[in-house]
Order: C-alpha cells, then structure tokens, then sequence
C-alpha cells in the first residue's frame, strides 16, 4: 500500500515515527524503497551532497525535475516529495504553483517541501493546497537563506526565535501544510512544536521528540565528504567503495582479472 497523508496522521497518532531519507536517483530511491521507509524526498541538498556546490542556491527547478523523475521511477510504496529549490517559489504564490505544478505533472511525486513559513509563505502554501497540491513546510535552518542566516546555525536559540518558529509552524498548519520539517534547532522546542501541531514534526538534527526523523542519504551511508554534526552515518561507503575499487585496480593491473582464457 502507498504511503498517504491519512497514512503519515495515523502514525503521528499512533506515537509510530516517521522514517524520512532523500534520494536523488533511481537506484538510491529504489534500495531505499525496498526497505519500506515512509518518505523519499528529492532534496535540494543533492545540489550539496551530488553535484558539488557549496551550498543549495545553485540548483534550477529543470535540474531537480531530472533527478526526480529518475527517483520517481525507483518507488512503489514511499511518498515521495519534491524539495523546491531557491527562487523556483518564493516570487509569488503564483510562481510557486507553476512550479509544484510541474513536479507534480512532469515528476509524478506526490508532494512538495518549500522552506519558511509566515507571512508570505503560509500564503503560498494555502494557495498551492487550495487545489489539491499537498505542502510540506521547513522550518529552523532553512538552508536556502544561508547567507540571512550567517551560516548553518542552529536556529530558535533565542526567546525571541523560538517564538517565532513556534508561530510560524502554527501557521504552516493553519494553512493546510499536511507536514513540517524541524531543521537543527534545540530539541525541547521540536517537542513543543510537535506537540502543538495536529500534522506531523519530521526533524533533522532537532532532537528525539519529533514524530519521525529525516537525514540526507549519503550522511547516513558515509558517503558524504563531509557531514553535519547532527547526522549519523551507519556505515562507511565510502571506504566500502575505495576498498572496492582499489581491488580492482589492483587486479587489472597485476593482470588478475579478468581471468585468463585461451
Ligand atoms: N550532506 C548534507 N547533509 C545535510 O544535512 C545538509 C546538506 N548536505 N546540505 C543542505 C543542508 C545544510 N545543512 C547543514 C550544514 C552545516 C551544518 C553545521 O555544520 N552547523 C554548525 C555551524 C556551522 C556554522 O556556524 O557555519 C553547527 O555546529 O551548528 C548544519 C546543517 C543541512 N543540510
Ligand atoms: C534535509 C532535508 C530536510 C532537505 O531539505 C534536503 O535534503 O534538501
Ligand atoms: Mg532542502
């Protein structure tokens, strides 16, 4: 059965977590699928994590739908979600439906993320809901403001700060976001916020008090160069595939393989 919103509710309501990854192509999205996790999102950290640049902004909304077909193509059971990437929506909520509209049409996911909350993006997410375009919200360290926000800091810190994640979360819900996800900001305001909202808390490096967890891939595999203090990698791929290869070459240098048939 494929994972629905209905679905994500009951688990918030049942106290089961959400498990959350992102894949940028069909062989990850597939082997991820396989293992019966909830969500796949396509995100835009793949600008990070896949293609080398040093931060989100670089991504187009035509590189995204690539890799998004691609994953789409890869999944039978999870929700997959389109992370919009920077300026593909924050111009307008006209601007924004053109753009979840195309990842809905061209990709076939089955949802999309866009980063902060109120005013103008409770706006555009009441607009995109409106005709049936499911929301999920992203709220603390929002990567796409980078340079607004000095760096990748973690977020909500301040009195005033958590108050305003707390507001602007109250009013991701009110617009009819059916998720949100929590970025890198102290776990005892994740609690709060997830105990406030009716919709499921998804966190990334925002305690154990969310209703499921996410993290980026290749931080979970150890394939990642580098990774954020707040992921945990459950192996080392990385070496893993440098052994691998090593081996090979080794191989095919010493005229190991292939074996030798005459
Ligand atoms: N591979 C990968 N994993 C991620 O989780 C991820 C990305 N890429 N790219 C997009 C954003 C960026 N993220 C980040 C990046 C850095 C920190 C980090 O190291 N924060 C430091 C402070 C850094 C600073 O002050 O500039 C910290 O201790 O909070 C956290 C989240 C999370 N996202
Ligand atoms: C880490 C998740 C939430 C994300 O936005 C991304 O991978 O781009
Ligand atoms: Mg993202």
């Amino acid at each position: 059965m494929p994972v629905t919103i209905k679905y994500l509710d009951e688990c918030k309501q049942h106290g089961k977590p959400i498990v959350a990854l992102t894949a940028w192509d069909y062989l990850f999205a597939q082997v991820l699928d396989q293992t019966g996790i909830d969500l796949i999102l396509v995100g835009d950290s793949l600008a990070m994590a896949v293609l080398g640049y040093e931060n989100t902004l670089p991504v187009t909304l035509d590189e995204m739908l690539h890799h998004a077909q691609a994953v789409r193509r890869g999944v039978k059971r999870a929700m997959v979600v389109f992370d919009l990437p920077f300026l593909s929506y924050q111009t307008s909520p006209q601007q924004a439906l053109h753009s979840a509209g195309r990842a809905l049409k061209e990709a076939g996911v089955q949802a999309v993320k866009l980063e902060g909350g109120y005013p103008a993006m409770a706006e555009t997410v009441a607009q995109l809901v409106q005709v049936g375009i499911p929301v999920m919200g992203h709220l603390g360290l929002t990567p796409q403001s980078v340079h607004q926000l000095s760096g990748y800091r973690q977020q909500g810190t301040s009195p005033k700060s958590e108050e305003r994640i707390m507001a602007e979360a109250i009013a991701l819900e009110k617009a009819g976001a059916f998720a949100v996800v929590l970025e890198h900001i102290p776990a005892n305001l994740a609690l709060q916020i997830t105990q406030k909202l009716t919709i499921p808390t998804l966190g990334i490096g925002a305690g154990s008090h969310c209703d499921g967890q996410i993290l980026v891939t290749s931080d979970l595999l150890g394939l990642s160069d580098w990774h954020p203090s707040f992921a945990k990698p459950y192996t080392n791929l990385r070496k893993t595939i440098t052994q691998a290869v090593q081996a090979f070459c080794s191989e095919v240098r010493n005229f190991q393989f292939p074996e030798s048939k005459l």
